[in-house]
């Protein structure tokens, strides 16, 4: 008998559209369409994410449902799971992401009806919403950085994902893909890691060991934890998670109708994961001689996975460390880490810090800023896949951090010197980041209602600058790169992508 066809649209699926009303797009990403939508129980409004590749759904789910007691990370309300039908998500809906917030505080196009004036006095922003800068803050108070974001909202920025992401690493959930685009925010300025579809689980005994041991870990979460609106009732409502089918790996193909699905998913999986490598990085590792394991004694959930090898092609380039960009499959948390320090650049410059354009460029534009990566440097970067494959001249005379953010304060650059360490065993981790002076010091970060978002209309008029925003188009690994820039329009019937 031939297999029911996929429903050509979400618009048809009645399972869905019996509790939600589909409003428009919001977004797409690589393997998604995203939709704004109301749930018709209580109008609440939700992002319905239809996501087209099977595994990008599967790693999503799992890693959403270990996290959803964390209030840094998006919400998943239920998920709508069929075989031969693209999976559909419910997340909470929030309107806006950490670029968004990066692009109006370059800009001036702060909301001054939804920013500091929730709690303070909402005059005090009438410039900055009209196109103000630099000075423009003075009346509040607290040092004005260069661009628009005081640093007692840097702070909070970074607390907020400081948290989200300890959260996943206490999980052993490697995010590997975070950059601003994936830090959603709300209107309210809650900050939430989202997009988990690149995310792996490990099993990370060095890291169990230190929860256990740390007895300092609970209470550095609950100094910083963020005042979050509704966190209480988000947590309830998390465990209303869908009784759709499990989607741990090793329980597909106990039904018998299963079998072929399980067989495509595991050929598929291996494809993604251990065997292949993208752009510079044409080898793939050679586990005998893992440089990290001694150090990172991470396994991979799932005995299939031949062997235990992660993929080097994940995260968007700009925030890719060098040893993926080296062809390393076999790592851990640090890449996160890494991500986080060019993250922390980029709301302390407003600026990205490694804007490269091919992975060789990427490289290339790490070490003329932080030096050549060499074994005086990490011992083991020799046993990277394709380190001998590329070399680069020595620099002498690095950049360094300091004029690449220039007006930092050295407690600033010291931060995210921490994070972006060429050896990936001296990054600070999340939870010890947590501690660092500079969090802990004044100018003390702002509470969580205070931070500015970007204005309302922006996420409302169907066009959100995150839809197709600068994360999108630049530094991206897609297939669609090879087709130069392109537009997407709506139209009647969906929307229509043209390439220029
Ligand atoms: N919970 C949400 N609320 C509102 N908008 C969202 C939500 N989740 C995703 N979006 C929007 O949809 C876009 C695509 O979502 P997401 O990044 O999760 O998809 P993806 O296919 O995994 O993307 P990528 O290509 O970056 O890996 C986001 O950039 C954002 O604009």
């Amino acid at each position: 008998m031939d297999p029911k066809p996929k429903s050509w649209s979400i618009h048809t699926r009645t399972e869905i559209t019996s509790k939600y009303k589909i409003l428009h797009r919001v977004g797409s990403g690589a393997y998604s369409d995203v939709y704004k939508a109301l749930r018709l129980s209580d109008s609440l409004p939700v992002a319905l994410k239809e996501i087209h590749d099977y595994q990008s759904a599967s790693r999503e789910i799992e890693a959403l449902k270990a996290l959803q007691n964390s209030p840094n990370i998006v919400v998943l309300f239920e998920y709508f799971w069929a075989e031969d039908e693209d999976t559909v998500l419910v997340l909470e809906f929030l309107p806006f992401d950490l670029a968004d917030v990066i692009r109006a505080a370059t800009k001036g196009l702060f909301d001054h009806q939804g920013d500091v004036s929730r709690g303070a006095d909402r005059g005090e922003f009438d410039d900055v919403s009209k196109g103000g800068k630099k000075g423009d803050f003075d009346d509040l108070g607290g040092d004005v950085s260069e661009g628009g974001l005081r640093i007692e909202e840097i702070k909070m920025w970074m607390i907020q994902i400081l948290c989200g992401v300890d959260a996943c690493h206490r999980n052993s959930i490697v995010h590997r893909d975070l950059k601003p685009g994936n830090l959603l925010v709300s209107a309210d300025g809650v900050l939430k890691l989202a997009d988990f579809g690149q995310a792996r689980t490990l099993l990370a005994p060095g890291l169990a060991a230190i929860e256990a041991d740390s007895p300092s870990m609970d209470q550095a979460i609950s100094n910083h934890q963020p005042d979050v609106p509704g966190s209480e009732k988000e947590g309830k409502e998390a465990q209303r998670i869908s009784e759709s089918p499990p989607h741990s790996r090793g329980e597909y193909g106990t039904r018998p109708d299963d079998r072929m699905l399980r067989e495509d998913f595991l050929d598929e999986y291996d494809n993604y994961d251990g065997n292949t490598s993208c752009l510079a990085t044409c080898t793939t590792s050679d586990l005998e001689e893992d440089p990290l394991k001694m150090s990172f004694p991470y396994e991979i959930e799932g005995q299939n996975d031949r062997n235990g090898a992660l993929t080097s092609c994940v995260g968007t380039r700009w925030f890719r460390a060098p040893e993926l960009l080296y062809g390393s499959t076999n790592y851990g948390p640090e890449v996160d880490l890494w991500s986080l320090g060019c993250i922390f650049a980029e709301l302390l410059s407003l600026e990205s810090l490694f804007p490269g354009t091919s992975d060789i460029d990427q490289l290339s534009r790490i070490f003329s800023i932080l030096g050549n990566l060499t074994e005086e440097v990490w011992p083991d970067c020799c046993k990277l896949p394709d380190f001998k494959l590329i070399s680069f001249g020595k620099i002498d005379n690095p950049i360094g951090l300091e004029a690449s953010l220039p007006g930092r304060s050295l407690d600033e650059i010291n931060l995210v010197k921490k994070l972006l360490s060429l050896n990936p065993t001296s990054r600070a981790t999340a939870m010890e980041l947590l501690h660092d002076k500079y969090l802990n010091e004044e100018p003390f970060p702002v509470q969580v209602p205070e931070l500015r978002v970007p204005s309302k209309h922006t996420a409302e008029d169907g066009d959100s600058s995150g839809e197709w925003g600068d994360y999108r188009d630049i530094g991206s690994d897609s297939d669609m790169d090879d087709f130069g820039p392109m537009s997407v329009t709506d139209t009647e019937n969906g929307f229509s992508i043209r390439f220029s």
